[in-house]
């Protein structure tokens, strides 16, 4: 499913008065598509994915999954957080990882937290473990893997889900040149692959050759690059 941001806002209160970190962005990505969100720090990158995560409610506009509404000024803490349990997949710069469970248990314990029956856990998890390239280490810890590895253990788990939208912060920032590339084209074609609308934020345009779209943050707002 396609997903649509409408006029989002996003305005912090500050100290006396208020700072705007995103005005009035509409954006659609496409189901099955990647599009990379570049811009200078402070812009607003990090503020418009929490809203599309719905972490943040918006203060004005919308986020829409199809045709569903799923996050607006209104909606209830707990709304949202069923909304991103169910239909959206994160995977963040510093992936989080239970230190004691293997890569395999992470997925595992992911899926299950989202209320999926046990019987096909596996198997799937594996698949994606595959998918991504690390099926090999899929009995290790977080500690015995690479930073590239724990990076595409994180996609494979926030895709666990089925996710109908992929959120990707900074996903290559701690890898060299050649392994952001590899991870940029791995979530690009798993974004075809399963379908998610994927918005993937990015400091290094220089990785980013497959991806569909690239937009461009500048003091809150969008410009199409
Ligand atoms: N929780 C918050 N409360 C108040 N202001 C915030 C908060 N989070 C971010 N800001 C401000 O909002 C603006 C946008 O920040 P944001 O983190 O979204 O930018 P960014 O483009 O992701 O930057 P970077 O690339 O450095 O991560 C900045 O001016 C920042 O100081």
């Amino acid at each position: 499913m396609d997903l649509h941001l409408e006029h989002v806002t996003l305005v912090y209160p500050d100290g006396e008065s208020t700072l705007t970190a995103v005005d009035d962005v509409s954006l659609t990505v496409p189901a099955g598509t990647t599009t990379a969100l570049l811009g200078p720090s402070g812009a607003g990158k990090s503020s418009l994915l929490a809203v599309a995560a719905g972490l943040t409610a918006p203060s004005r506009g919308q986020v829409r999954i199809g045709e569903s509404v799923v996050f607006e000024p209104t909606t209830s803490v707990a709304d949202a957080t069923r909304v991103r349990r169910d239909r959206i997949g994160m995977v963040f710069q510093a992936p989080q990882f239970l230190g004691s469970l293997t890569a395999l248990e992470q997925l595992e314990l992911h899926a299950h937290l989202r209320g999926e029956k046990p019987a096909s856990l596996r198997d799937r998890s594996l698949e994606l473990l595959d998918a991504v390239g690390v099926v090999d280490h899929a009995a290790k810890r977080p500690a015995q893997l690479s930073g590239g590895q724990r990076q595409r253990v994180a996609i494979a788990r926030a895709l666990v889900g089925e996710p109908d939208v992929l959120l990707v912060d900074e996903p290559t920032s701690a890898l060299d040149h050649e392994r952001g590339v590899q991870v940029v084209e791995l979530i690009t074609g798993l974004a075809r692959s399963t379908g998610a609308a994927t918005v993937l934020v990015s400091h290094d345009s220089s990785t980013l050759a497959s991806v569909d779209a690239t937009v461009q943050m500048v003091n809150a707002r969008l410009d199409s690059a």
